[in-house]
């Protein structure tokens, strides 16, 4: 199975190993990221990008933070500094804040404590993500029934997005390898194409079937009866259920909330942001007006005109059929406020 972030020990020459996904598919490139500086560059450019694997990333980044730092001699507040970089490099996804703050706890015990619990966030990283397929899996054959099924999923939440398996994309693994995934339709996910360069990508190396579509396809395929359920990642759910996705996805919810079909949200525990009250307190990234407006480098739209290119949407708890966490599957609009209650 592929990885998309590794810690590579090599004493001095010790780094983060990503597989680049902006190269996808045409390109299975690996970078030796060693400086922090590479590291917020390829988290902001999407060579490694995924909320779980954020958080990861945002482990191995204050390892890397105290491991470059004896080299080049920084102080206390440089590498204070260096760290808060790595958890501020993207807004959205709670994950990568998380996973730096979580790691930073054991700066004092030093580089190889750091590390070891950067490790310990990608291990449970991975052991979330396939205990919550099964139990994505185990609830909507009860919810829809025990056949084959019909999903659209959006952007991608596989191994890439994850330290390894996946969340959603995780559940349609699930799915099928009980037998009961007939077809999965991709959304494409612009403007960066998520879906059709890595979904894809996985799903035909996992040997699903599936087809690619427009995003605009996406309402209709669901409305036409089409598919059975949605099946999403998360980049940051707040205490009521709120969830920021890659953008697009709300207009999945609105869909299947009229068709009447599950709804659903898959995601490690480490993406619910039990502080944040609601979605209207969540920071929705915006990115640079020639993602939306170029195509492979290539300008499509006039010289002078401007973009709106949100990278994420929220979509309400009220439209989200399930939650599903390794901790259970939270029916989000029939369960009791707040779905996630601060930890005691
Ligand atoms: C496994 S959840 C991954 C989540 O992250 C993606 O965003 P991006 O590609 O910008 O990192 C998208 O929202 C996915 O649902």
């Amino acid at each position: 199975m592929v990885r998309a972030i590794e810690w590579i020990d090599a004493g001095t020459e010790s780094h983060i190993r990503l597989l680049d996904q902006t190269l996808l598919p045409g390109s299975e490139t690996y970078l030796e990221v060693s400086t922090v500086d590479s590291l917020i560059d390829a988290i902001q450019r999407l060579a490694v990008r995924g909320a779980p694997a954020l958080g990861t990333s945002g482990g191995y980044g204050v390892a890397l933070a105290l491991h470059e730092g004896a080299r080049k001699g920084w102080t206390a507040d440089e590498v204070k500094q260096n760290i808060d970089a790595v958890a501020n490099a993207r807004p959205t996804a709670v994950n990568l804040a998380w996973g730096a703050r979580r790691a930073e706890t054991f700066v004092a015990e030093g580089f190889e404590r750091v590390l070891e619990e950067a490790h310990a966030i990608g291990l449970e990283d991975e052991r979330a993500n396939r205990e919550l397929s099964k139990l994505g899996a185990d609830w909507l054959l009860a919810q829809i029934g025990d056949r084959p099924l019909r999903a659209v999923t959006h952007c991608n939440t596989g191994a890439l997005a994850t330290t390894a398996w996946g969340t959603a994309y995780g559940i349609l693994h699930e799915l099928h390898l009980r037998g009961r995934l007939e077809m999965v339709y991709v959304d494409e996910t612009r403007p960066l194409l998520q879906g059709t360069r890595l979904t894809s990508w996985e799903l035909k190396n996992d040997g699903i079937p599936h087809l690619v579509e427009v995003d605009g396809a996406a309402a209709s395929t669901i409305l036409r009866g089409l598919v059975d359920f949605a099946v999403i990642g998360a980049d940051r759910i707040t205490a009521n259920g709120d969830t920021a996705n890659k953008v697009g996805s709300v207009a999945l919810a609105l869909a299947c909330a009229r068709k009447g079909i599950p709804f659903v949200v898959a995601a490690p525990y480490s993406t619910v942001d039990e502080a944040t009250t609601t979605g209207d307190d969540i920071e929705i990234e915006e990115r640079s007006d020639a993602e939306v407006l170029e195509f492979a480098g290539v300008r499509a739209a006039a010289e002078g005109v401007r973009a709106f290119n949100p990278a994420f949407d929220v979509t309400p708890h009220d439209l989200i059929s399930a939650i599903v966490t390794e901790r259970g599957v939270v029916e989000a609009s029939t369960a009791p406020q707040p779905l996630f209650p601060q930890a005691s």
